[in-house]
Parts: structure tokens; sequence; C-alpha cells
């Protein structure tokens, strides 16, 4: 902000002394510009950066811009060409920077302060624009405006860049760098519609720790947080780029296998198996830590997300009914 409004006032300089010499305005209306152009961006900086609310105090030196806005178009006798640039890049900044709120606010401000100086003046016109008043407002118009859409574009990269990172946060575990049921749903969704167009074996896989609530109990909630990281690395490690490892909540994880037959899902579940027979975290506490895993192949008959993954439960669900550490595929 500090560095725009050094370039605003300082464009804006040009055209208005232009007209304030072809006025014959006093010395002291040049003195005031320039205490305008040079001293007030520095100390409404200065304000801003000593205050409790800066954005609050921001948008007094906004609306106080577009006072002296009215005051310079008044001491121009409203000169068209400065005037209407001036007031419009007021506006305009106005409204980017805090809405039609501050627009309004500047507007109203301007405006009372151009009424109240060419009252005072005796309400002077000078329609005329002359060549020399014209060259010096051409640069306000080409480099503000170039200068603003430079920092609209930049706001608006960065805008996208955090809509991006809270889109990516939203669909992804708090804990572990993973997947959370959100994501799953929506790809468990997909990967229905595409096989109900072309019908193909895809697999889904539900994974739960052996007796979590001991590790906890034993161990403490950290060493259990721990082994859940760890079993999520395995799930990475251990799946393709097109299959979506999940985390439901809990000790309970998700594997979406698009393309998959259930014999290729059984031996990829053999992988994870043997992958967390060997867990680090557990062996230097001397506990052996085993995963039930329960696999559900898409058929014809399941329309629904829940569907599926009722029949991956169910799956999961017997694989622990038979005693757990071991796969149960449907
Ligand atoms: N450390 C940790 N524990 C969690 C988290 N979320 C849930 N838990 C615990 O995970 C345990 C889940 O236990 P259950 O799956 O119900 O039971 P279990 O002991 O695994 O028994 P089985 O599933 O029958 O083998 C509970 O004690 C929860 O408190 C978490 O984010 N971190």
């Amino acid at each position: 902000m500090y560095l725009m409004r050094i370039l605003g006032t300082l464009l804006c300089f040009f055209p208005i002394l232009s007209v304030l010499f072809e006025l014959h305005r006093p010395l002291w209306t040049v003195v005031l510009l320039c205490a305008n152009a040079f001293v007030w961006p520095t100390l409404a900086f200065l304000r801003a950066r000593n205050t409790a609310n800066p954005l609050q105090t921001e948008h007094q030196n906004l609306v106080f811009d577009a006072g002296a806005g009215g005051l310079w178009i008044a001491m121009m006798a409203a000169n068209p060409l400065p005037s209407v640039v001036i007031a419009t890049i007021l506006l305009s900044d106005r409204l980017s920077a805090g809405g039609f709120t501050l627009m309004r606010k500047a507007a109203l401000t301007l405006l009372a302060v151009f009424l109240l100086v060419w009252l005072v003046l005796g309400m002077p016109l000078e329609l005329h624009v002359t060549q020399r008043t014209m060259f010096a407002t051409l640069p306000l118009i080409a480099i503000y405006m170039l200068a603003l859409s430079v920092l609209t574009d930049s706001i608006a990269s960065k805008l996208r860049m955090k809509s991006r990172e809270l889109e990516r946060i939203a669909m992804m575990d708090p804990l572990l760098d993973i997947a959370n049921r959100r994501l799953l749903e929506k790809r468990i969704q997909y990967e229905l519609d595409k096989l109900r167009a072309t019908p193909n074996h895809s697999s889904l896989m539900f994974i739960d720790i052996d007796n979590f609530k001991e590790v906890n109990d034993r161990f403490g909630h950290k060493v259990g947080d721990a082994l859940l990281v760890t079993v999520s690395k395995i799930l990475h490690i251990a799946t393709r780029n097109t299959d979506t490892p999940a985390r439901l909540g809990g000790d309970e994880f998700v594997i979406l296998l698009p393309d998959t037959p259930s014999d290729v899902a059984y031996d990829v579940a053999t992988r994870i198996m043997d992958a967390a027979a060997t867990m680090t975290v557990l062996q230097e506490h001397a506990f052996k830590c085993t995963l039930s895993i329960g696999i559900a192949s898409a058929l014809p008959g399941m329309h629904t997300v829940t569907d599926w993954l009722k029949a991956a439960d169910d799956a999961l669900y017997q694989a622990k009914r038979l005693g757990k550490n071991q796969i149960y595929s449907h």
C-alpha cells in the first residue's frame, strides 16, 4: 500500500501542478501539493504501522486520500481530464481495497471536500485541457493502471494458492499425510460412475489395526499416533499412484484400488500385512502389531458409496471374527 500511495501521489503531482500553474494559484497551494505528494505517504504509512488496528487506520488513510483528491479537483477548477482520472483511480482503488462500503465513504468524502473548497473558491470552472496538462496526465493513466493490474494479479494468484491449499487441507487427514473420508468418498463415487459406464474389476480394502486400544492403553497416545503414521506410510508405499489410501477415523483405513481384481488386491493386502509385521515403533516396546483386512470388489448391484464401503466393512468384520491378523476377501 505504501509503494502504491507513493506512486499514486507522485503521478498525480504533475497534472495537478500543471493546472495550478495555468490557473496562477498562490505558492502555498504548491507547497501543500508537495506535502501531499511527498510527505503524506510516509505519514500514512507510520500511522498505519503504529496503531493497534492497522487495517482500520489504513482505511482512514484511504478516505483521507479521497478527501485530498476532492480538494485538488476543486483547486484545478474541475479541469476535466485530470479531475476525472484522479477521481476514477481514487474510487476504483478504494473499491478493490475495501469493497463498496469503503468506496462509498471515499466518494462522499471526495464530493464533500470538493463542494466545500469549490464554493469557497467561488465555483471556478476550467473546462479547457492544455496539451501540457494532457501529457502530464498520461503517465498517471498508463503507469498507475498498469501497477494496479500487477497488484491485483499478485493478490489473485496468492488467493488462488491459498484456496488450493485450503482445498487440499479439507481433503486430508489432520494427523496423517493421507486422504480423509471426504476425498475417499468422492473417489469411490467417481469409480462407481466409471464402472457403470465401463464394467471392470475394482476393489475396496478395509484395514483395521488389531487391539489398537491396547497400544494406547499400554504405551500412551503418542505411541498410538506414531503407529498410525507408520501404517499410513506403509499404505502409501504398498499402493500405486492411482490407488487412494485414506483414513476413515481412529485406527480404520480404507484403500480404493481401481482396475484391481480381488486376487491382486489380496496380494497387495499380503504385502501390507508383511510390512506391518516389521513396524519398528512397536519393536522398541516389544509389541507385535497386526492388521485385519477385508476386501470387497465392486459388484453390479452396488450403486452407492455406502454399499461398497459396507461390503468391505463386512469383509473386515469376518477377518476380525475369524481371529484377527488375517485377510478376508468377499
Ligand atoms: N493414538 C490415537 N488413538 C486413537 C485415535 N483415534 C482413535 N483412537 C483410539 O483407537 C482405539 C480404537 O480401538 P478399536 O478399533 O475400537 O478397538 P481395537 O482395540 O483396535 O480392537 P479391534 O479393532 O477389535 O482389534 C480407541 O481406543 C480410540 O480411542 C488417534 O488419532 N490417535
